[in-house]
C-alpha cells in the first residue's frame, strides 16, 4: 500500500517538473518573442477596430430581419413557423407582441449604439420594466378577469385572442390583484410606469407641471394688470373728456367737479400731490377754490411747445405777479408735492429746456440751475425780494424718482398758494427762482426725510437740484486763510467739504525694479501633454456617446481652456452634465465648463495646470497694454485664459466689487490695484480713502500722499467717511454746475483754461474709496453704509469718485440688492458654494475657482465674466514702494483737518456709534503701561492683556485718536505723544 502511494507521489512529482519545464520553456520563448507578440497586439487592436463596428452592423441586420420576420408572423403572413412563433409571442406578450418586433430593433440598436454606458442601461431596464406594466395593466383590463383562472389560462387565453397581458403581465397582475385588489394594483402599476417613464425621458414631469402652473398663473397676474391698467387708463380719458367739458363751464363750477385722484392740493394738510400722468395738455386745479387775494400762479405750466421757446414760457401777467408777503415770518408753511412724469423730464425748463427726451435728470437738473438767474442777472427782482423780506424757509423737502415719475416736494410756500397746471409742463426753474434768495438758504438738509421714503438716487438729484443757490450762500461761509487751507465758518457736519491738502510739489514716481520680476519660466504644460489630455477628453466624451472635437487649446498662466466643438445634434447640456466623469478621466481636482464661449460656436473646458504659474505685478506693468493705457485709474488685473495681459480702468467700472472666500487673494488683489495707481498717478491726481477694518491689511499705505487721510479702521468712522465722500461728491456737483461742467474730466479742462486764478475753482483730484470688508461695514452701521454706498454708486463717477468694495461674505445681507445693482463691476474669487457665486455674478462659477488669485473678472459691458489670474505682489514688494515714496516727498503729506473733523462728527452722530464713548476697557490701563515703557506695540498689548490682536489694534487706534500715539507709519514703531501728567489730565477732562 505504502509502495502504491510512493510511486503515485513519483508520478505526481515527475508530472509537475515537467510543466514547470514547459512553463519555463514557454515563458524563455515568450520572453525571445516579446517584439514579435508586441506586434501582434498592435495588429489585433487593428483587427478589433475593424471588426468591431462590422460586427455591429452584421448583428443590427440580423435583428432587422429577425424582426421583420416576427412582423409578417404577428400579423398571420409568417407561414406555418410563423403561426407557431405568433402563439408563443401572444401567449408570452399578449397584445404588446405586435409591438415586439419594432421594441426589438429599437432596443438593440440603441444597447450597441451606447454599449458601455450605464445610463443607457439604466434606460434600457426602465423601458421593459415599463412594458412589463402595460401588459399587467392590459390583463388587468380584462373586465373577466378576477385572479381565480390559472397561470396558463392567462397564456392561453392572450395566444388565441392576440390581446390581454400574455403569460407575464397575467402573472404579475395575478399576484397583485390577489393582494391589492383592482385599484390597488392599477395604482401601483401606474407608479411604476411613471417612474420608468422619468427614468426613460430623464425629465422630470411634477416638477415641469408645477413650473408649468407656477407660469400660468403668473400669466394670469400679468394679464389681470394689464386689465386693470387699461380700465385706469379708460377712466382717465373719461375724465380729461370730463375736465375738457368743465372747460367750457364758469370756474365755479369747474372746481365743484375735480377728480379727488387726479389732484389734490389741500392747503390745510402737510403734503399735496400734484400728478400729471398722460402727454396731453390736460387742466389740472386745486379743489379748493384759490382766494380772491392770491389767485395767480405760483407755479407755471407750459404746453409742450412753449416749453421749447424762451419767449411764449411766460404766463402768468406781469400784473399778478405772485405775492412774496406770503413768505412773512410766522405764516404757516405747506409742502407741496409735484410729481412729473418721465417722459416730461426733458423737457421740464422753460428758458433753456433740455431737448433730448433721455436726458438724465442730473442734466436737467444742470439746466434747471442755469436758469435760475444769478444774483447780478436778476437786481431788480432781488430787489423786491429784499423789501419784503421773509423769514420762512422754502425748502425743497425732497424729489423722488419712481420708474415713471419725479416728484419734488416743496416745504415752505404759503398756505393758500393757489396752483395752476394748466399745461402739461411744469417750470421748476421759476419755482426755485421765486423762493427768496436772502434768507439765505434753500435748504437742502434732508434732516427729516425718512429713508424708506427716499431713493438715495433722489436725495442726490434733490441736492444737485438746488446746487447752484446753495453754493451761491454758502460761498460767503468759507474763508480762505494765509496757509491756503479753507476754514469751515459753517456748522454742521453736511456742509460741503473741501480737499485742503497742500499740494504735493513734487511726486517720485517709484521705479519699476522696486518690484520682484517673474521668473519667466513661462508654462509648464508641454505641448504633448496638452495634445494628451485633449484626446483624453475626447475619449471621455465618446465614450459616453457625445461627439466632440477639440479645435483650440488655449493655456493660461494657472489653467488650459480645452475648446470643444460638438458634433452636429450634441446638446450642451449633455456635456455640462459630464462634468463629473471628465473630472474622474482626467484626475483633476475640479473643472469648469464655459458652454458656449461668448462668441464662438465652442464649449471650454478649463483644466487646471499641474504647474501654476505666478503673474507677477511688474510684468504686468512693463508690458505695453499697461504702458499705453491712459487713464490714471487703469490697473493691471492678470492674465487671462490665453496668457494675456488684462488691463482695467476703475474710470469705466466705475465702481468695483470684489468679493471671495476667505484666503482667496482679494487683498492681494486690492493692492495691485492700488500699486498700479502709486506707480501712474501723482497724488495730486489721485487720492484714496481706505477703510480697513481688519487693521492689518492696509496700514502699510499710512504716510502715502495718495491718502485723504490715515487709514480708517474704525468701522464707525468708516461710515462717517462715506458720508464725507457723498457730501465731497454734492460739493463737486455745485461746483461742475458754477462752471457749465458736466463731469470732472470736463471741470479739470475749464478750470485749467480760466483767464484767472480763482480760490473757489481748482483743479480736483480723482477719489477712489477703498474698503477691505464691507461686512464689517455692515455689522456697524448697515442703513447708513448702504445708503452712501448707493448714493454714491449712483451719481459719483462724474464727480470723480469711485467705490472699490471687497467682502469675504457674499451673502445677501453684505452684498444687498441695493448694493448689487449699484456696484455694476465685479471681481469673484474663489467662494463655497453656488450660492456664493450667484450672490456676485448673478451666476455659477466662481465656486469652480482654484483660489490664490484664480478669479472671474465681469466688468461692466461684458457678457459673461473672464477667468483671469490676478497679479500677485507681495508684502516686501509694497513695503520697498511705499518707503521709497515716503523717502522722497519733499514735504510729508498734511492730512485734512476739516475731513478728519467731519469724518468724526459724522461718525459721533450716527446713531450706531459714539467714538468718544465706548473705548476699551483697557483703554486707560493700556495708555498708562505705554507711557511707562515708552513703547507703543500691538503685540505687546496683546501679550500683558491676553486679548486677540483686532481688539488690541483697536485700543492703539483710540490711543492715537486721543493723541498718546502717533500714527502708524509705514513699519517703524508708532511715537509716544504724551508724558503720564497730560495722560492723567486728559483722561480727568474726558470723565
Ligand atoms: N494673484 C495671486 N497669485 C498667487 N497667489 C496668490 C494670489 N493672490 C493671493 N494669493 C495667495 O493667497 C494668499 C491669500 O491671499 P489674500 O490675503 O489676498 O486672501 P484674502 O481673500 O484677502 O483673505 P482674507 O479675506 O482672509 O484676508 C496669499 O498669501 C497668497 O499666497
Amino acid at each position: 500500500m505504502a509502495g502504491k502511494q510512493s510511486s503515485e507521489v513519483k508520478r505526481r512529482t515527475a508530472s509537475t517538473r515537467k510543466t514547470t519545464t514547459t512553463r519555463k520553456s514557454s515563458a524563455g520563448k515568450k520572453r525571445n518573442t516579446s517584439g514579435k507578440s508586441a506586434n501582434t497586439k498592435v495588429s489585433r487592436m487593428q483587427v478589433s477596430e475593424y471588426t468591431e463596428p462590422v460586427g455591429d452592423e452584421i448583428k443590427l441586420i440580423i435583428i432587422l430581419a429577425v424582426s421583420i420576420l416576427i412582423l409578417l408572423s404577428v400579423f398571420g403572413l409568417g407561414g406555418r413557423v410563423g403561426d407557431k412563433a405568433a402563439y408563443l409571442f401572444f401567449g408570452l406578450f399578449g397584445f404588446v407582441a405586435y409591438a415586439l418586433p419594432f421594441l426589438l430593433f429599437i432596443g438593440s440598436a440603441f444597447h450597441i449604439s451606447n454599449r458601455g454606458s450605464r445610463l443607457a442601461r439604466i434606460k434600457l431596464t426602465a423601458a421593459t420594466v415599463f412594458l412589463i406594466m402595460i401588459m399587467a395593466l392590459m390583463a388587468l383590463a380584462d373586465s373577466s378577469f378576477d385572479g381565480t383562472a390559472s397561470v396558463l389560462d392567462g397564456f392561453l387565453n392572450s395566444a388565441a385572442a392576440h390581446n390581454g397581458g400574455g403569460l407575464i403581465g397575467f402573472s404579475l397582475s395575478w399576484v397583485l390583484f390577489n393582494a391589492f385588489g383592482r385599484a390597488g394594483s392599477t395604482v401601483i402599476l401606474v407608479c411604476l410606469m411613471l417612474v420608468s417613464g422619468v427614468l426613460i425621458t430623464g425629465k422630470r414631469i411634477f416638477i415641469r407641471l408645477g413650473t408649468l402652473i407656477g407660469h400660468m398663473m403668473t400669466d394670469m397676474g400679468q394679464h389681470f394688470n394689464a386689465w386693470r391698467e387699461k380700465r385706469a387708463r379708460e377712466r382717465l380719458a373719461r375724465m380729461e373728456a370730463k375736465a375738457a367739458e368743465e372747460d367750457s363751464l364758469p370756474e365755479d363750477e369747474a372746481y365743484e367737479n375735480i377728480d379727488e385722484e387726479t389732484v389734490s392740493i389741500q392747503p390745510k394738510k402737510k403734503a399735496a400731490n400734484i400728478i400729471i400722468p398722460s402727454r396731453k395738455k390736460e387742466n389740472v386745479k386745486s379743489k379748493d377754490p384759490a382766494p380772491a387775494s392770491s389767485s395767480e400762479t405760483v407755479l407755471q405750466t407750459y404746453t409742450e411747445e412753449s416749453a421749447t421757446s424762451a419767449e411764449t414760457a411766460v404766463i402768468s401777467d406781469d400784473s399778478k405777479q405772485p405775492s412774496l408777503d406770503s413768505f412773512d415770518q410766522g405764516q404757516s408753511v405747506q409742502p407741496l408735492h409735484i410729481q412729473i412724469p418721465e417722459f416730461m423730464t426733458g423737457h421740464v425748463s422753460g428758458k433753456s429746456s433740455v431737448k433730448a427726451p433721455s436726458a438724465s435728470i442730473s442734466d436737467i437738473m444742470s439746466n434747471l440751475s442755469r436758469d435760475i438767474p444769478s444774483e447780478a442777472e436778476s437786481e431788480p427782482e432781488t430787489e423786491t425780494v429784499e423789501d419784503k423780506k421773509p423769514k420762512g424757509k422754502p425748502v425743497i423737502a425732497r424729489t423722488i424718482l419712481s420708474p415713471d415719475d419725479l416728484e419734488l416736494e416743496i416745504e415752505g410756500l404759503p398756505e393758500e398758494t393757489p396752483v395752476n397746471t394748466d399745461d402739461t409742463f411744469i417750470d421748476i426753474s421759476k419755482i426755485l427762482s421765486e423762493i427768496p434768495e436772502t434768507t439765505g438758504n434753500i435748504n437742502t438738509e434732508v434732516a427729516d426725510m425718512q429713508p424708506e421714503d427716499v431713493s438715495p438716487a433722489a436725495q442726490a438729484e434733490q441736492q444737485t437740484a438746488v446746487s447752484p443757490t446753495a453754493a451761491r450762500t454758502s460761498s460767503p461761509s468759507h474763508h480762505t486763510t494765509a496757509k491756503g487751507t479753507v476754514e469751515d465758518t459753517a456748522s454742521g457736519s453736511d456742509e460741503p467739504l473741501e480737499i485742503v491738502e497742500e499740494e504735493i510739489e513734487k511726486y517720485e514716481f517709484p521705479p519699476l525694479d522696486l518690484l520682484d520680476q517673474g521668473k519667466g519660466s513661462g508654462n509648464q504644460q508641454t505641448a504633448a501633454s496638452l495634445k494628451q489630455t485633449a484626446l483624453k477628453l475626447q475619449q471621455t466624451f465618446e465614450s459616453f456617446g457625445v461627439g466632440v472635437q477639440v479645435t483650440n487649446v488655449s493655456c493660461g498662466p494657472a489653467v488650459t481652456r480645452y475648446e470643444l466643438q460638438p458634433d452636429q445634434g450634441v446638446k450642451v447640456s449633455r456635456i455640462v452634465s459630464l462634468s463629473d466623469d471628465i473630472k474622474l478621466n482626467l484626475a483633476v481636482a475640479d473643472i469648469r465648463i464655459e458652454a458656449p464661449i461668448p462668441g464662438k460656436a465652442a464649449v471650454g473646458i478649463e483644466v487646471p495646470n499641474t504647474h501654476k504659474e505666478m503673474v507677477h505685478l511688474r510684468d504686468l506693468l512693463e508690458s505695453d497694454k499697461c504702458k499705453q493705457a491712459k487713464s490714471k485709474l487703469a490697473f493691471a488685473v492678470g492674465k487671462d485664459i490665453g496668457g494675456q495681459t488684462v488691463v482695467a480702468d476703475i474710470e469705466k467700472m466705475p465702481h468695483l466689487l470684489i468679493a471671495g472666500a476667505t484666503g482667496s487673494g482679494k487683498s492681494v488683489c486690492i493692492n495691485t490695484i492700488i500699486m498700479s495707481i502709486l506707480f501712474r498717478a501723482d497724488p495730486n491726481e489721485v487720492k484714496m480713502i481706505m477703510i480697513d477694518p481688519k487693521v492689518v491689511e492696509l496700514n502699510v499705505y499710512n504716510g502715502l500722499p495718495h491718502l485723504l487721510i490715515p487709514v480708517v479702521t474704525d468701522p464707525k468712522k468708516a461710515a462717517g467717511s462715506l458720508n464725507w465722500a457723498v457730501n465731497t461728491m454734492m460739493d463737486r456737483y455745485n461746483k461742475f454746475a458754477e462752471i457749465g461742467a458736466k463731469d470732472l474730466k470736463s471741470y479739470n479742462a475749464r478750470v485749467e483754461n480760466l483767464p484767472y486764478e480763482s480760490e473757489q475753482h481748482k483743479k480736483m483730484p480723482q477719489i477712489i474709496i477703498i474698503i477691505d470688508e464691507l461686512a464689517d461695514l455692515m455689522m456697524v452701521a448697515q442703513s447708513e453704509v448702504e445708503d452712501a454706498i448707493c448714493r454714491l454708486a449712483q451719481l459719483a463717477r462724474a464727480a470723480g469718485i469711485h467705490l472699490i468694495i471687497a467682502t469675504q461674505r457674499p451673502s445677501v445681507n453684505v452684498i444687498t440688492g441695493l448694493i448689487k445693482a449699484n456696484v455694476p463691476s465685479r471681481i469673484a474669487f474663489s467662494v463655497s458654494s453656488g450660492v456664493d457665486s450667484r450672490t456676485i455674478l448673478d451666476m455659477n462659477g466662481a465656486e469652480k475657482l482654484l483660489g490664490n488669485g484664480d478669479m472671474l473678472f465681469y466688468p461692466q459691458g461684458l457678457q459673461k465674466p473672464v477667468r483671469v489670474q490676478g497679479a500677485f505682489v507681495s508684502e516686501n514688494e509694497i513695503a520697498r514702494v511705499t518707503d521709497f515714496i515716503r523717502a522722497h516727498l519733499t514735504s510729508q503729506p498734511v492730512y485734512s483737518e476739516t475731513i478728519k473733523k467731519s469724518i468724526e462728527t459724522a461718525a459721533i452722530s450716527s446713531p450706531s456709534g459714539a467714538s468718544g464713548s465706548d473705548k476699551d476697557v483697557y483703554f486707560e490701563e493700556a495708555g498708562r503701561f505705554i507711557i511707562e515703557k515708552d513703547k507703543a506695540s500691538i503685540g505687546m498689548l496683546q501679550r500683558v492683556y491676553k486679548i486677540g490682536f483686532n481688539r488690541a489694534a483697536r485700543i492703539m487706534d483710540q490711543l492715537c485718536e486721543a493723541g498718546v500715539v502717533g500714527p502708524e507709519i509705514g513699519t517703524k514703531p508708532r511715537q509716544i505723544k504724551m508724558t503720564m501728567e497730560e495722560f492723567e489730565t486728559y483722561l480727568n477732562g474726558n470723565q
